[in-house]
């Protein structure tokens, strides 16, 4: 059995769990179950605090887990622990901010205090830039530290600004991490199981992001039409009754398809349909 690390909680959980149904593996139903077996399948599933879960597999308690790569890298087990693959989900981004018009850069950080949960990366971004400044670590709600006088400034977990917004804070300096929930695996370990859920999961990401495009062009068009919709590897060219047209059908991406119907329209070609893909290996 592949023993697999899930978000119970949090902004995670339920997308992370919605990809691994749509990849064919069997979910929890009630968000108190802490485990749940897929016999078929060969995986079981652990439901773990997001945080505790590089723990787990850098541990080598269990195989594989999905979480977010900020709470990766804090949890400072990248020696031995990688990012097997990114998930296209759960993005955010790990930014400095303040009472709004107080800072301008990370530089003016120093002497100051900093509140933040991700106390490892934070202090590894500020001694590679050399910033001396204290370290206040909080457990959540981290944008009232600061009116409430326990930090000037604080480094934390931003998707859409609305939290910081609430609270009259702004962001400043570069990004300091982009994030997005990723599947982490031990180094140079490759269990059973492994290849198959990665497989999976790749499946995913592709039926996510593309749809299957299929027209009706003239022969003498083929090669502008194709030229449009190269596909992943090349377009299927069918023959049809008429043997001055051909039936074209490929994939492209999905928040491409207006466009390039728009520009296969132009050029001559008809009967255009749009499907969508439910899953597929590629
Ligand atoms: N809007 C968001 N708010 C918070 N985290 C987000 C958001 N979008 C994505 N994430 C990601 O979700 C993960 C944090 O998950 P979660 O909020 O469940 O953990 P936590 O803050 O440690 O736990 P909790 O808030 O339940 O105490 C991080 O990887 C973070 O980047
Ligand atoms: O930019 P936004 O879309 O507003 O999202 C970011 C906020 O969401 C998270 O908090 P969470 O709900 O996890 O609570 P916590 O601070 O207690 O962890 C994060 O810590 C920010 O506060
Ligand atoms: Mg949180």
């Amino acid at each position: 059995m592949l023993r697999v690390a899930l978000p119970n909680k949090g902004a995670l959980s339920e997308i992370a769990s919605t990809m691994l149904s749509e990849a064919g593996y069997v979910q929890r139903r009630d968000s108190r179950e802490l485990v749940m077996v897929d016999p078929e399948n060969e995986v079981e599933f652990f439901y773990l605090r997001p945080r505790d879960i590089a723990v787990y597999v850098g541990g080598g308690i269990l195989d594989v887990g999905i979480t977010g790569r900020d709470l990766y890298l804090d949890a400072e087990v990248n020696d031995h622990v990688d990012e097997v693959l990114p998930l296209g989900i759960g993005a955010s981004t790990f930014r400095f901010a303040g009472p709004a018009g107080t800072f301008a850069s990370a530089q003016e950080l120093s002497g100051k205090r900093i509140a933040t949960s991700y106390d490892a990366l934070l202090r590894e971004y500020l001694a590679t830039n050399n910033i001396d400044a204290s370290v206040v670590r909080l457990d959540g709600a981290v944008e009232s530290s600061v009116r409430l006088g326990v930090a000037d400034a604080i480094a934390d977990v931003v998707e859409t600004g609305n939290t910081l917004k609430a609270a009259g804070m702004e962001v400043f300096g570069a990004p300091i991490l982009k994030s997005e929930a990723v599947l982490i695996g031990r180094t140079g370990r490759t269990p059973a199981g492994l290849e198959v859920l990665k497989r999976r999961l790749m499946g995913v990401l592709v039926a996510r992001r593309y749809v299957m495009l299929d027209y009706d062009v003239r022969k003498n068009l083929v090669e502008e039409a194709t030229a449009l919709t190269p596909g992943l590897e090349s377009p299927t060219v069918s023959p049809l009754q008429d043997s001055d047209w051909v039936a074209v059908r490929a994939m492209v991406l999905k928040n491409q398809t207006n466009n390039i119907m728009d520009e296969l329209y132009d050029l001559g070609a008809r009967a255009i349909l749009v499907s969508q893909i439910h899953a597929c290996r590629i």
